[in-house]
C-alpha cells in the first residue's frame, strides 16, 4: 500500500489521548524485536472504564505493543505513560498492582489446585515455585480470590488440579488469576484463543461488566466480530496505526482491505457490526 493511499484511509493515524489522565498511553513508541522494528511510532491511549481491542494481521506488532505497554518489552524511543506518569517512574509493585497481563500462552503451575493458582494473583506465596508471599494473607485476599473464581465460572472446579483441565478451562483460570488483584488495567493477548464460541462470548461479556465497573481492558483480538463489541479499536499494520477510534470508524471495508488484503462486507444487526469476508 502506498503512503498516499494509506493516508486517504484514515485521518486518524494516531489515536491521541482525550483529556482524562485515567489512561494508559503510548506516545510515539518504537520497539525493536530482535533486529526487527516491530512497533514504529505508535501513539494511542487506552482509557480506564473502556474496552479497547487491538487488531491487525499476523506480525503487525500487536503483542509487541501490548508488552511495551506493560513495561515487558523495552521501548527504543517514545514513552509509555500510566495514569499520567511515565511507566518507568512507577515502582515495580505499584505497576503490577495497576496492570494485569494475560499472555497468549499462560504457564500455569502444574499439579496445583485452581484456587491456589488464582491466589497467586493476589500475591500468595507459592513455595513450590520459589515465590515469596508479598504480604500476610487477609480476608480481603480470600474474598478477592472467591470473587475472581465466581466471575470466571471457575468456582465449580476450584479444587481440581490445573493438569486436569481443558485448554479453555485453563484459560479461564489464567483470567481469574489476572483479575484477582483488582487491577486498573487488564491487558490480554488473544484471550479467546482456546475458548469455544459460548465461552468466548462469555469472556467478552464478563470483561464488559468489569469495564462498566471501571476496569480498563486492552485486548489483542483476531476475531473482528468480537472486536466489533469493543468501545474502541486500534488497527495496526506493519508496526504502525492504520486507524483508531470507534468500531464504526475503524472496521470499514477500506481499512480492513488495506490491513488484511481481504474484501469484506460490514453489515449492521441491531446496532452491532458484523464483518463477513466477501469470498
Ligand atoms: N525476537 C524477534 N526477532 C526478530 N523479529 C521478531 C522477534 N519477535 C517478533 N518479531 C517480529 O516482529 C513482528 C511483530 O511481532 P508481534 O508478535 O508483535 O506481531 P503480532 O501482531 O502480535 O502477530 P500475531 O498476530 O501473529 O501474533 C513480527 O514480524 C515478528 O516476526
Amino acid at each position: 500500500m502506498t503512503a498516499q493511499r494509506s493516508a486517504q484511509l484514515t485521518d486518524q493515524r494516531t489515536d491521541q489521548p482525550p483529556a482524562s489522565r485515567d489512561q494508559l498511553s503510548a506516545i510515539d513508541v518504537h520497539v525493536q524485536a530482535g533486529s526487527f522494528p516491530a512497533v514504529r511510532g505508535v501513539s494511542a491511549s487506552f482509557q480506564a472504564g473502556r474496552f479497547s481491542a487491538i487488531i491487525g494481521p499476523n506480525g503487525a506488532g500487536k503483542s509487541t505493543l501490548l508488552r511495551a505497554l506493560l513495561g515487558l518489552s523495552p521501548v527504543k524511543s517514545g514513552r509509555v505513560e500510566l495514569l499520567g506518569r511515565p511507566l518507568a517512574a512507577w515502582g515495580r509493585s505499584e505497576r503490577s498492582r495497576l496492570l494485569a497481563y494475560l499472555a497468549q500462552t499462560e504457564a500455569l503451575p502444574p499439579e496445583t489446585r485452581v484456587r491456589d493458582v488464582v491466589a497467586l494473583g493476589r500475591g500468595a506465596g507459592g513455595w513450590k515455585w520459589g515465590l515469596i508471599p508479598t504480604h500476610p494473607w487477609t480476608p480481603a485476599d480470600e474474598q478477592g480470590v472467591q470473587d475472581a473464581l465466581h466471575k470466571t465460572d471457575t468456582l465449580r472446579f476450584a479444587d481440581r488440579r490445573v493438569t486436569e483441565l481443558s485448554g479453555g478451562e485453563k484459560q479461564r483460570v489464567a483470567l481469574a488469576r489476572a483479575l484477582a488483584a483488582g487491577p486498573r488495567f487488564l491487558l490480554l493477548d488473544e484471550p479467546t484463543n482456546h475458548l469455544d464460541l459460548g465461552y468466548a462470548l462469555e469472556v467478552i461479556r464478563y470483561l464488559q461488566c468489569e469495564v462498566a465497573g471501571g476496569l480498563g481492558v486492552v485486548a489483542v483480538l483476531h476475531d473482528l466480530n468480537l472486536a466489533a463489541r469493543a468501545d474502541h479499536v486500534l488497527l495496526l499494520h506493519e508496526g504502525r496505526v492504520l486507524a483508531g477510534g470507534t468500531p464504526e470508524q475503524v472496521l470499514t471495508p477500506e481499512h480492513l482491505h488495506a490491513a488484511y488484503q481481504v474484501r469484506v462486507k460490514v453489515l449492521r444487526d441491531e446496532g452491532r457490526l458484523i464483518i463477513i469476508p466477501e469470498n
